[in-house]
């Protein structure tokens, strides 16, 4: 399958790799307003497929993007420390309408796949701007939160992060919501495996893992500029799943019509992805707060897009 990406920094540069190193693509190209950083991500990258599968990676313009069945949209300005994903929002809409007629120009029937922050509102511009149906412009959204979440319940339950089943919705950013009410391990709901375990799910140990979760991007941002590994790891797996159309159960952004009221917000539900994009939404059994948190979530979100998204 043919991967373009618009945005070869770090993220960009991640997902090439991730992608080669998966096998989920077997073309890459690398599209960047520095062209120089494009052709060097490219080549770098190129030096890893003898090490993972056979793959075509370059860098060019948009014209090399024809006949790409999935675009990754990493292209636009990253957090700084302290800074939150949705201060990003005006710079990186009009990153976007530069680019967007572009890539559909030249890859008419391609999937969206979006990366920059604030990846939902991200998501809903992407769909304003190229006007495809919702279905086809697909938000990482929290994915990426998602994993955090399976691997900070794993490292205290004492198991390996597959067989952990635990969801983050709503919000990619500070008002994402973790759904405690259905985590589970090994199909026993997580607080009686933490019980057999004998590593009780305390008021305490639930504060940390979610403050692990919701603060893991401020926290690397810090510690080393940008986060970049996490999310290049969950573009490939929507990527690896639309190619091989697996229809897999991925905590991924859409817009979504009604939640909560009002204008449509795009955010992450759990959703069946395939070759032709968001295949089918889930509603999972949420408790009532978890409910309301989403709610709130998605109010947050219709917020920040304003009446202009
Ligand atoms: N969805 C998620 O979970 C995550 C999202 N991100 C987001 O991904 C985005 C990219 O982050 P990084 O790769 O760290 O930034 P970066 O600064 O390393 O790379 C961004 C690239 O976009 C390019 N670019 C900017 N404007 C462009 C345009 N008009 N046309 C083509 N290329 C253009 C820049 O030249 C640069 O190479 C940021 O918005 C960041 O917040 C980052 C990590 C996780
Ligand atoms: C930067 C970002 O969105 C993350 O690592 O979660």
């Amino acid at each position: 399958m043919k991967i373009g990406i618009i945005g070869a920094g770090m993220v960009g540069g991640a997902t090439a790799n991730a992608l080669v190193l998966t096998g989920a693509a077997d073309e890459v190209v690398l599209v960047d307003a520095l062209a120089d950083r494009a052709v060097a991500e490219a080549e770098d990258v190129l030096h890893a497929t003898p090490f993972g599968h056979d793959a075509r990676v370059f860098a060019g313009g948009y014209d090399r993007l024809g006949g790409a069945e999935v675009v990754v949209l990493s292209a636009g300005v990253p957090q700084k420390p302290g800074e939150t994903r949705l201060q990003l929002l005006g710079r990186n809409a009009e990153v976007f309408g530069a680019v967007i007629p572009q890539v559909l120009r030249a890859a008419p029937d391609c999937l969206l796949v979006v990366a920059a922050n604030p990846v939902d509102v991200m998501t809903l511009v992407a769909r304003r701007l190229s006007g495809l149906p919702a279905e086809r412009v697909i938000g990482s959204g929290t994915i990426l939160d998602t994993a955090r979440f399976r691997a900070c319940l794993a490292g205290h339950l004492g198991v390996a992060p597959s067989s952990v089943h635990a969801y983050v919705l709503g919000e990619h950013g500070d008002s994402e919501v973790l759904c405690w009410s259905q985590a589970a391990a090994g199909g026993v709901p997580a607080p009686s495996f933490a019980e057999q375990a004998g590593r009780p799910l305390t008021a305490e140990v639930r504060a940390a893992i979610d403050g692990d979760v919701r603060r893991a991007a401020y926290r690397i941002i810090r510690g080393k500029g940008a986060t970049w590994y996490g999310i290049a790891g969950g573009i490939a797996r929507i990527v690896r799943a639309i190619g091989r159309d697996e229809r897999a159960v991925l905590t991924v952004s859409a817009v979504a019509e009604g939640l909560g009221g009002g204008r449509p917000v795009a955010l992450s539900l759990p959703r069946i992805v395939g070759r032709d994009g968001v295949l089918m939404t889930l509603h999972p059994q949420l408790s009532e707060e978890e409910q309301t948190l989403l709610e709130r979530s998605a109010a947050a979100l219709r917020e920040a897009a304003g009446g202009r998204w």
